[in-house]
């Protein structure tokens, strides 16, 4: 008997015999009722059928109180009478003796059913205290167990926060030392634009000076000449003056003679007359001579004050300068503050949105129809948004318009469509470089010391290889960037290593892709995990130094060499297996002693096919299980991951993730938990023949995209 059950069984042990009991009828007074056995049961007629007079006394003792006197006394019809009565008593005693035996028998089988159920019983009570034994027994284990992770949790908890206070002390003195560069940068930036606003104001001076000098000149020499003119006038002036004051007097004396004589001849006075009329003409001229002169002092006074008025003008224009360069001095500083609060703010809100992304993302990626399959394809509808989570709706090729109205349908074809949404989808027509712009911030973020892994799931042939190895697929183009990025930071400081393992996770085996090809499926190789460095090693595993991007390409080259050296039929071999290639990022910065580790994880994994539709046999149903085992298992640490490290108390608890489970969530171990990003690519195929198999792995991958992590954090040091 289970022993979980058996408490159940105890109280259904008790109701049965309760109700074994509760059917049993009451034993009847014989006596009191005539009961009747029937083939059913027992049933007791009403009293009414027993004649009134024989109710209360049995026939025997009916029989006992007849005495020999009244029997002698008593007619003929009154022995008949008691004759019959004897012969009904006799009937009625016969009937209860009957109801007796049933009775009997009746109890018998009770008492059978009771041992029955009393051995039940026990045998449930003995397997209940074992049961509770052993539980008791678990939850010691438990106990120990508990405190023994509570220790080990304790103390990786002060591991992790000194880890982490050193993390936050270099990261604040990396910021430290960006912002004074930046403060540097825009602080010589500044200088040299007041140098230049200097040299400007300078030039402007000399500018004004040299005009004011030159007005000033000319004022002078204007002032000058008006001065020259004006006392040049002035001593004709005199000149004319006393020459006609003594033309004046000379003719005064010479009338005076004239008069005094009076022999002064008539012509001699016209003479005289004439001159003096050439005197006074001279005389007007002069006036103006002068009066000109005077209009043109006028206009050489207006022309000093213009020009006094210019210089003020000039002045006011310099001091205007004075103090717009003075606000824009104020203002380049106000705009160096706001550029590093703005600085601020764009990378807390970079952040937020990566946090907002999620850390496990989903993209869906269809594939354009190959030629056999042209006619033959899914109906799909994908959006033409760019918003933050986008929709995809497939057509059930199996369901037509008319076969939805049939009552018969199942319930699970009733829909013709069904919508799933994910982060992104990429129709048919997207090409490699445009899923790449997507995912090439998660590249940046391996060099900046995150864990990262890229997986591309789905069924056999849905465009996996085509997305992450092809020419221009995911894995050449993340390696271009890094090498650029890298590239790009050496002025900053930076210098980078990296380190590349090849590996293939065949039937729950390792393989190394960069290794021997002869030992492909016979050499083992184990896997550690240093909890402290939270990296992992694949004992014996080629690790090759990366140095460029050509050397790179000679690595893929040499793994799917490798790759194809070990199957007859590469393509087959790829679909059975799962690859991943590491990329570990070592990047240190001596001008502020900062390292950061990163490890990009690019993984292609086997066809998701379900064994049902498979129909596989022998070695391929082998491999089929393994394959579908570990995606499942994918699925489980993916989701375990995401139910995340408190209960519904919101208490701290440590979750189990069953990332033993296969080999290839062990490998990637710290890849998958705590600080990574994931992204998972579900291809899929438009054939209509592969609908059930398309809609399963977005079934998957919906699994995957509602999962939320919590945030990811760098290895830094
Ligand atoms: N986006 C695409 N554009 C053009 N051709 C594609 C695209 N995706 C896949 N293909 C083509 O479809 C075929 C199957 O693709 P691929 O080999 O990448 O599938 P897979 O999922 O990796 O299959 P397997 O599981 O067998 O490795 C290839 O011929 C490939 O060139």
């Amino acid at each position: 008997m289970d022993q979980e059950e058996s408490p159940l069984k105890c109280a259904e042990s008790t109701n049965i015999l309760k109700l074994k009991t509760s059917n049993i009828p009451k034993p009847q007074t014989p006596t009191k009722t005539r009961s009747i056995v029937t083939e059913e049961g027992y049933y007791s007629p009403s009293l009414e059928t027993i004649p009134s007079s024989s109710r209360l006394k049995s026939p025997s003792r009916l029989l006992n109180g007849l005495d020999s006197k009244s029997y002698h006394k008593c007619d003929r019809n009154d022995l008949e009478n008691l004759k019959s009565q004897v012969s009904t008593r006799k009937r009625d005693l016969q009937e209860l003796k009957s109801i007796i035996l049933g009775l009997r028998t009746h109890n018998q089988h009770l008492e059978v059913d009771k041992d029955d159920y009393e051995d039940t019983l026990a045998l449930s009570l003995k397997a209940f205290k074992l049961k509770s034994n052993a539980l008791d027994n678990l939850l010691r284990s438990k106990v120990e167990v508990k405190d023994e992770v509570n220790r080990k949790l304790e103390l990786k908890l002060k591991e992790l926060r000194i880890e982490n206070d050193s993390a936050v002390y270099q990261t604040e003195k990396s910021y430290e030392m960006e912002i004074k560069k930046i403060l540097a940068e825009k602080v010589s930036k500044i200088q040299s634009q007041k140098l230049k606003l200097k040299d400007r104001k300078s030039f402007l001076k000399k500018v004004i000076d040299e005009k004011d000098a030159f007005h000033e000149k000319h004022l002078g020499e204007l002032k000058i000449r008006y001065q020259s003119k004006q006392s040049e006038l002035e001593k004709s002036m005199m000149d004319i003056r006393s020459s006609l004051e003594k033309d004046m007097k000379e003719l005064e004396m010479e009338k005076s003679k004239f008069e005094s004589y009076s022999s002064i001849s008539e012509n001699q006075i016209q003479e005289l007359n004439q001159e003096k009329r050439i005197r006074l003409e001279n005389l007007d001229n002069f006036q103006e001579l002068k009066s000109s002169k005077n209009s043109e002092n006028t206009r050489l006074k207006k022309e000093i004050i213009s020009l006094e008025s210019g210089i003020l003008d000039k002045q006011e224009k310099i001091n205007n300068l004075q103090k717009d360069m003075e606000y824009k001095l104020q203002r380049t500083t106000w705009l160096k503050e706001e550029m590093m609060t703005e600085e601020l703010s764009r990378r807390k809100l970079h952040n937020k949105l990566q946090e907002l992304k999620g850390n496990i993302r989903v993209f869906c990626r269809i594939r354009p129809p190959i030629k056999s399959e042209t006619e033959d394809t899914i109906e799909i509808q994908v959006p033409d948004n760019d918003e933050a989570e986008q929709e995809i709706k497939l057509n059930d090729p199996r369901v037509s318009s008319e076969s939805l109205d049939s009552p018969h349908l199942l319930s699970n074809f009733r829909s013709k469509s069904h919508v799933f949404k994910f982060d992104r989808v990429f129709e048919m027509r997207s090409s490699n470089s445009v899923i790449f712009e997507e995912i090439s911030q998660l590249v940046q973020s391996a060099l900046d010391g995150f864990n990262i892994c890229i997986f591309a799931y789905g069924q056999t042939g849905s465009g996996k290889t085509y997305t992450m190895s092809d020419n221009d697929g995911m894995i050449p183009r993340a390696i271009d960037q890094i090498f650029e990025t890298s590239n790009n930071l050496i002025s900053e400081g930076w210098e980078y290593k990296f380190i590349g393992e090849f590996l293939e996770i065949y039937n729950e085996n390792i393989n190394d892709l960069l290794g021997n090809p002869n030992n492909i499926d016979k050499a083992k190789y184990e896997i550690r995990h240093d909890p402290i460095a939270l990296s992992t090693e694949v004992t014996g595993l080629t690790s090759v130094e990366l140095t460029s991007p050509e050397r790179m390409n000679e690595i893929l080259d040499m793994a799917s060499k490798n790759r194809s050296i070990a199957a007859t039929n590469a393509n087959e071999r790829s679909s059975r297996s799962h690859s991943v290639f590491i990329i570990k990022i070592i990047g240190t910065n001596g001008k502020n002693a900062k390292t950061v580790k990163g490890c990009l994880n690019l993984i292609d994994l086997a066809g998701s096919e379900r064994l049902s539709h498979s129909k596989a046999t022998g070695d391929r149903l082998r491999e089929t299980q393994h394959i579908n085992k570990s995606l499942s298992c994918l699925g489980d640490v993916i989701q375990a991951l995401g139910d995340g490290n408190t209960n519904r108390y919101n208490k701290e608890i440590k979750r189990h993730i069953p990332f033993r489970n296969s080999k290839l969530t062990y490998l990637l171990q710290n890849s998958l938990a705590g600080n990574s990003k994931t992204l998972m690519f579900v291809n899929i195929s438009p054939s209509s023949k592969h609908f059930s198999e398309t809609i399963n792995s977005l079934r998957f991958a919906t699994k995957v995209k509602n999962t939320k992590i919590e945030i990811a954090k760098k290895n830094t040091s």
